[in-house]
C-alpha cells in the first residue's frame, strides 16, 4: 500500500494546489474557531471541490462538533472523511458514521505507552486513527501544535492498525519518523507553515519531496542496492 499523506489546515487555493501537485492524498480543513487554520464551510467548499478534481480526498477536521455544525460542513464541503479531534466516544463515532455514511478518523494524543490502550474501544468502530502528540500545557488546540512524540511507542500497535502519524512532522524529521514508525499514513500542518495558520507552498513542496526521497531511500535499502 502506498503511503497516505495528508496536508492539513489548508485555507488557500495556492497551498491546496501545492499539496495536490506534490502528491498529497488527503487535504485537511479545520473547522475549529480557536485554530489559526479555522475555515468556514463556505471557505472550504471550493478548496475541497478542487481537491476532489485533482483526486485528493478532502477531510473535515472537527472537535466535539454537534450535529448541526457537522450537517453544514458535510453539505457544503462533501468531505471524503471526518476527522474527530475531540473527546468523541465510540458511540458518537457509530452515530456519525450512520448519519453521514462517511469514514471516520479518530484522533488520539500519545505521550506514554498507556495512551495507546485508549484505542481499544474504537477498534472496528473508527475506520482509522490519527496519532498526534499531547498538546503542550495551556494550548487552546487539541492538534496543530507542531510538537512530536516518541515515535518508538508505536511499536506496541497491533500489526495492520490503520492510522496516520501526526504531530510536529516536517521536511527535516519525516525520514526519521518513517524509519522508526513505518506508518501507513502521515499528516502535517505546522511543519509546512511560515507562521501560525500561514501555509507556505514552498514548505509543502519541500515536505512532499522529503517524503518521496525518504521512501526511495527505504526502497533502495530494502533491496540492498
Ligand atoms: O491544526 C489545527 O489547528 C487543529 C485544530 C484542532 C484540531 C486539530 C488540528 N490539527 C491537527 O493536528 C495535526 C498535527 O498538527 P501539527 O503538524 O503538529 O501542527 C494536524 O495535521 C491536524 O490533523
Amino acid at each position: 500500500m502506498s503511503l497516505e499523506i495528508k496536508i492539513c489546515g489548508l485555507s488557500t487555493m495556492d497551498a491546496l494546489l501545492a499539496a495536490t501537485a506534490g502528491g498529497a492524498s488527503h487535504a485537511g480543513f479545520i473547522f475549529f474557531a480557536k485554530s489559526p487554520r479555522h475555515v468556514t464551510p463556505e471557505m472550504a467548499a471550493p478548496l475541497a471541490a478542487r481537491a476532489r478534481e485533482k483526486g485528493v480526498q478532502p477531510v473535515a477536521v472537527t472537535v466535539d462538533a454537534d450535529d448541526s455544525k457537522l450537517d453544514a460542513i458535510v453539505e457544503a464541503v462533501q468531505p471524503a472523511m471526518l476527522q474527530l479531534h475531540g473527546a468523541e466516544s465510540p458511540g458518537r463515532v457509530v452515530d456519525l458514521k450512520a448519519r453521514y455514511g462517511l469514514p471516520v478518523m479518530k484522533a488520539f494524543a500519545v505521550s506514554v505507552p498507556a495512551d495507546l490502550d485508549r484505542l481499544g474501544p474504537y477498534a472496528g468502530v473508527a475506520d482509522r486513527f490519527l496519532l498526534d502528540a499531547r498538546p503542550p500545557r495551556g494550548s487552546d488546540l487539541p492538534g496543530g501544535n507542531g510538537v512530536s512524540f516518541d515515535w518508538s511507542l508505536l511499536e506496541r500497535l497491533p500489526a495492520g492498525t490503520p492510522y496516520m502519524l501526526s504531530g510536529g512532522l516536517n521536511a527535516d524529521n519525516i525520514a526519521e519518523a518513517l524509519a522508526i514508525a513505518d506508518p501507513p499514513g502521515i499528516d502535517v500542518s505546522s511543519g509546512v507553515e511560515s507562521g501560525p495558520g500561514v501555509k507556505d507552498s514552498a514548505l509543502i513542496e519541500a515536505f512532499l519531496l522529503a517524503v518521496a526521497e525518504a521512501q526511495e531511500d527505504r526502497r533502495t535499502a530494502a533491496v540492498g542496492v
